[in-house]
């Protein structure tokens, strides 16, 4: 039996329970769901996703409750998989181009993120995307955007993976999913997109 926990500290985190759910209901995985909001809960998972939501808000509670220091070594256990939707991209980076003055990150992932790169919660978008080139049949996958980051640089070239680039009106190249190691990293929310197949993928891929 395996546990993905969700930090539910802030955010989007019954989305990425409810997907979880319906993973398991289909495909009968041998997984347990764990909402994590203490160094206790946190202990008895295998994996973690890292909601979207306000990361100023989800590192700040951290600290406050004591689950940062918890989290800053679950990240660092090459035996652990963690994903950081959106919020939780920007949570796990080592830099932060803008607006970082307020958010404490765990600093694994080597890149660099820009904090709502696309502008403000109107210019949230939702993009169809081929993420085929490492998502089984993913030719065409509901990417929902909203108030995003993206990855201006990437810190560690030979340990971080680009999964995927989306190019922006003005024909620049966005990464907006990488990997490092056990680490995935994504800038839009599977978990609001109507469609479990990015959830199976990390499941797969990450934690069975
Ligand atoms: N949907 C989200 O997770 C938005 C992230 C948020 N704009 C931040 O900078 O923390």
């Amino acid at each position: 039996m395996k546990t993905i926990g969700v930090l539910a500290l802030q955010g989007a985190f019954l989305e990425h329970e409810c997907y979880l759910n319906k993973c398991i209901d289909k495909n009968d995985y041998d997984i347990k769901v764990q909402t994590v909001k203490t160094p206790a809960e946190l202990e008895l998972c295998d994996a973690l996703i890292i909601p979207g939501g306000e990361s100023t808000a989800i590192s700040q509670i951290a600290e406050r409750t004591g689950l940062y220091e918890h989290l800053y070594n679950f990240v660092r256990d090459r035996k652990k998989a963690v994903w950081g939707t959106c919020a939780g991209l920007i949570f796990l980076a080592s830099e932060l181009r803008n607006e970082s003055e307020l958010v404490k990150t765990l600093g694994i992932l080597k890149v660099s993120v820009e904090r709502n790169a696309f502008g403000r919660q109107s210019h949230s978008f939702v993009s169809e995307c081929d993420f085929s080139s490492f998502l089984p049949e993913g030719n065409s996958f509901p990417a929902v955007f909203i108030r995003a980051p993206v990855i201006d640089h990437v810190i560690d070239e030979r340990n971080v993976k680009v999964l995927h680039k989306l190019t922006s009106p003005q024909g620049s190249e966005l990464i907006v999913a990488v990997r490092q190691g056990n680490i995935l990293a994504t800038s839009f929310h599977p978990e609001l997109a109507d469609d479990i197949r990015f959830h199976e993928w990390f499941i797969n891929e990450f934690v069975i």
